[in-house]
């Protein structure tokens, strides 16, 4: 086992992001913690996720995965504890604002509008990219085949999903919809996507469809932070994995690496194997 197989908060940054720049890291928290009510639901946990590679995040249900997504895309203010993209420290930054340091997230429930079209749906997700002015000036309808339209329609031609442009969201199958939802969060050219749970009903097919889409885009730079319960997935996509169990990391490495610590087969993966 390599020394990135850290067994709890002493070793966090030993094999993370001591000794290298803040660079190297699409995303590093350092302390993070988070209560509820006087109830830590996190408590000071630092990992570091590589630039342009994928990183799980997992754990059993109730581990703090979510909460975990919600702080680092500033849905929560952490109690305690720093978030850094790119080098760059966001802790402050309104949620609204985080895609501008390029960060960008899917949720596990599809948030998309059934009643309209894919390009539609794919437009009113940019709007959250205008700034001043060009907020005032919706890309839906009013200005169509502008570059907004185009920039839309090519993300989906990237990804063989251009058929389904004029189609209504509602008419498509899940795992369409899935990766329609995957590009809207990408089209701002984020360097940082969170994903959760992205294989989570999905078939066989949808499963290697979204692998490839996940490889296109990491291949083109975009660092990944993945909570996924499942472990082929992990295995197929994510060079690095941060083990959570009641808030507090157990254990981080290659999949195979934290498989093999003890502390982790008791609290997922073991019980999961038996
Ligand atoms: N807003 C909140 N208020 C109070 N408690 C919360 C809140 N959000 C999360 N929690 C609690 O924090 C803990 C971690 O929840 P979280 O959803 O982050 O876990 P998870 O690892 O994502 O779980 P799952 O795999 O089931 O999605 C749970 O005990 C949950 O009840």
């Amino acid at each position: 086992m390599s020394a990135t197989a850290t067994l709890g908060n002493a070793g966090a940054l030993a094999g993370s992001a001591a000794g290298s720049t803040a660079s190297d890291y699409a995303l590093e928290v350092r302390g993070l913690s988070k209560s509820f009510g006087g109830l830590e639901v996190i408590g000071d946990l630092s990992f570091a996720a590589p630039r342009g590679k994928a990183t799980a995040l997992i754990g059993p249900n109730g581990a703090g995965k979510t909460t975990v997504f919600n702080l680092v895309s500033g849905v929560y203010t952490p109690t305690a504890g720093t978030v850094l993209v790119n080098g760059q420290d966001i802790t402050g930054v309104p949620s609204r604002r985080r895609i501008h340091a390029g960060v960008a997230r899917s949720f596990q429930n599809i948030r998309l509008m059934q009643h309209l079209t894919v390009i539609e749906n794919l437009l009113i997700g940019q709007h959250v990219r205008a700034q001043g002015l060009g907020a005032l000036f919706s890309p839906f309808r009013l200005m169509p085949k502008h570059r907004w339209w185009k920039e839309a329609q090519q993300a989906l031609d990237e990804c063989g999903l251009g058929a389904y442009a004029q189609q209504t969201v509602g008419a498509l199958a899940y795992g369409i919809r899935k990766r329609i939802d995957l590009v809207r969060a990408t089209l701002a050219g984020p360097s940082l996507l969170l994903l959760d749970e992205p294989a989570a009903g999905l078939n066989p097919t949808e499963t290697q469809d979204l692998l490839a889409h996940l490889r296109l885009l990491a291949s083109r730079g975009t660092s990944l932070l993945v909570v996924e319960h499942d472990m082929p997935f992990v295995g197929e996509i994510c060079e690095h994995v941060v083990v959570l169990n009641f808030g507090r990391k157990i254990a981080e490495g290659t999949l195979d690496e934290v498989r093999q610590v003890p502390q982790v087969r008791e609290a997922y993966l073991g019980s999961e194997e038996e």
